[in-house]
């Protein structure tokens, strides 16, 4: 485990948006799923050490952030941004050899031959600027800046919903292929499929459900889960448009899904604490019908 989130909750000025998470990034990839405004983002920043919990800690090893090593950290965790970010001026070969550690300066044009080989892009391309390049060819130069420092962790944000479905899933055949693990935010339940071994659903800020993807993906035990899977969860399809805002409840008034769910009885004004249920663990009084297929009304 590289980072843990432990009760962290999260916001702007005096909002929480994000409360009391737990969550750990553990191998084999890990994927934040969820519609827009659930959190995503912002645990992501707090993971990247850019926003500090208002209540909670990130743990990096066995050292909160507020204490540990912030170069080795800032090493080790690597974000990979929007391909849109690379600044259009620059050429790319110095793109990447910006992100190179210090040290490495004078060798740094082989080096950036090496990191554009590693991800696919044919050396070349080092005098070329972004707007010469393919949006493929650019989420892959993104990718090559982050691997320059040979971090730990990659923490992506969407890395492929700006790409066609072809070069979207040669993408995340080189995140696959990478040694380094990931932290993969996304409303795209195919990816997370591909790529993550463990997956965390959030909704309106909180974790509702939890474990491994394939478990997940094909009997989720949170309705809200099940309604993300069911609304159009294609490779490079649009993002689930059924489900909603995910702000529909006030915090602290029982469960957040409460308003959308086909399922909830009047014991949904109670907050449900997160417990395990089968192989994962779930927000939600009725998991077990959900898990068996229970479509809507009462229990009886
Ligand atoms: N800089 C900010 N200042 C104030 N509120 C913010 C800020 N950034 C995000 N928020 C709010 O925090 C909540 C969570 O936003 P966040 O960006 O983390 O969601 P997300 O799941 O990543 O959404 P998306 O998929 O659209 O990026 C939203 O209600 C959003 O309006």
């Amino acid at each position: 485990m590289i980072l843990r989130a432990e009760r962290v909750t999260l916001g702007y000025g005096r909002r929480p948006v994000v409360h009391e998470v737990t969550l750990d990034i553990t191998e084999g990839g890990v994927g934040l799923i969820g519609e827009s405004g659930s959190g995503k983002t912002t645990l992501a920043r707090a993971f990247l050490g850019l926003l500090t919990p208002m209540s909670g800690n990130i743990w990096y090893g066995d050292q909160t952030l507020k204490k540990a090593d912030l170069r080795k950290f800032r090493k080790d965790v690597q974000p990979v941004f929007q391909a849109e970010a690379l600044d259009p001026r620059m050429r790319i070969g110095t793109s990447i050899a910006e992100a190179l550690p210090r040290g490495s300066r004078p060798g740094a044009k082989q080096r950036v031959a090496e990191l554009l080989e590693q991800v696919g892009l044919d050396p070349g391309l080092a005098a070329r600027r972004p707007h010469q390049l393919s949006g493929g060819q650019r989420q892959r130069v993104v990718i090559a800046r982050a691997l320059a420092v040979d971090p730990r962790l990659l923490i992506l944000d969407e890395p492929t919903s700006a790409l066609d479905v072809t070069v979207q899933a040669r993408i995340l055949d080189l995140l696959a292929s990478l040694d380094a693990e990931r932290l993969l935010i996304t409303h795209n339940l195919a990816v997370v499929e591909r790529l993550c071994r463990t997956s965390h659903v959030l909704f309106a800020g909180r974790v509702v459900e939890s474990g491994p993807t394939r478990d997940l993906l094909a009997n989720p035990a949170h309705p809200y889960t099940r309604a993300l899977r069911d609304a159009v969860p294609r490779l490079g399809g649009p993002p689930p448009e059924a489900t909603g805002r995910a702000e529909a409840v006030p915090a602290g008034t029982g469960c957040p899904f409460r308003l959308r769910c086909p399922l909830a009885v009047p014991e949904c004004e109670r907050a449900p604490e997160p417990r395990d249920v089968e192989s994962r663990q779930v927000a939600c009084h009725r998991a077990e019908d959900v898990l068996a297929g229970a479509s809507g009304g009462p229990v009886t």
